[in-house]
């Protein structure tokens, strides 16, 4: 599995930068989000597989820094404050200290290659790159889901299933004062996010991409087009002068249950993950787009 995912990496992040490629790895042990034991668990596996030496591998001059997972304090009395947001408390404190370590790890000059297991995270891993590179961001969110639910239309009340309704700034008024996030500004705005491989989205979510015009390539894109086609008809709506540093979030539910049966919200039908590895790489069209 890990062989595959590093593979699916050098296809777009890793293999465009030949020349010394400075890489952070930060782990964020984190299960709050969700309802599974054990999604926490997912930073130091990654590792146990084999990460250091297969990114090692990608080519000699990659130079790669492991910052080892983050921890964060709770402020209990923000237990409770928002209602439909199981684990609010705990997303404060988590989110803030990843978005500071993102922030940090990309001003030293590399990439961050964050390593979670739960998606509610990626509100902050996105707010860490955007404040790094002054919002010249645009953001590839591969997942099966939207993820884009608002407290009000959660139909589980899990946050893994809200991170991208609280990047753009064009969701922020459907929020209600979220207390301790005041560090977190959507500044981004939607039309530089991407979705790629959505299978499973809730009618509310639809809803939000269709009034929002969101640009989305579902499953049945990715296999009438191929991948690489289709990340390069993202990148066209979303940095049509392929400028802005890409983020990309990728929720491991976007592969085949076949090739990551682990995850906890799995489905049929997804990105089978020779699809990522088998498509041509054209260089040119990453080169000016590296994180
Ligand atoms: N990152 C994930 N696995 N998200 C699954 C979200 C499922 C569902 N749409 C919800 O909001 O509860
Ligand atoms: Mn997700």
């Amino acid at each position: 599995m890990l062989k595959k995912l590093t593979r699916l990496g050098s296809v777009g992040i890793f293999k465009r930068c030949i020349h010394d490629t400075k890489v952070g790895i930060l782990g964020v042990p984190f299960e709050c989000g969700q309802p599974k034991k054990g999604v926490s668990q997912g930073p130091d596996a990654i590792r146990k597989a084999g990460l250091m030496e297969q990114l090692s591998a990608i080519h000699d001059k990659m130079d790669i820094k492991d910052y080892g997972n983050i921890s964060y304090t709770v402020n209990r009395e923000l237990e409770a404050s928002v209602p439909n947001m199981k684990g609010y408390a705990e997303i404060v404190g988590c989110t803030h200290e990843v978005s500071k370590n993102v922030e940090k790890i990309m001003k030293e000059g590399r990439m961050c290659l964050t390593l979670g297991g739960d998606h509610s995270i990626a509100m902050a891993t996105v707010d860490g790159h955007i404040k790094a590179k002054d919002n010249e961001v645009c953001l590839l969110w591969i997942d099966a889901h939207a993820d884009c639910n608002t407290n009000k239309t959660t139909p589980s009340g899990n946050v893994h299933g809200m991170p991208m309704a609280l990047i753009p700034y064009e969701l922020s008024d459907y929020w209600p004062h979220l207390p301790g996030m005041d560090w977190h500004k959507p500044v981004m705005s939607i039309r530089n996010v991407a979705y790629i491989g959505l299978r499973s989205v809730d009618s509310y979510e639809r809803l939000i991409i269709e009034k929002l015009g969101i640009t989305a390539f579902f499953m049945a894109d990715v296999e009438s087009y191929g991948i690489n086609t289709v990340v390069n008809m993202a990148l066209d709506r979303i940095d049509p002068e392929r400028t802005r540093s890409i983020h990309v979030s990728y929720d491991i539910d976007s592969l085949d249950t076949l090739e990551a049966p682990s995850t906890g919200t799995s489905g049929n039908k997804k990105i089978i993950a020779w699809k990522w590895n088998n498509t041509p790489h054209t260089k040119q069209k990453y080169e000016s787009t590296a994180a």
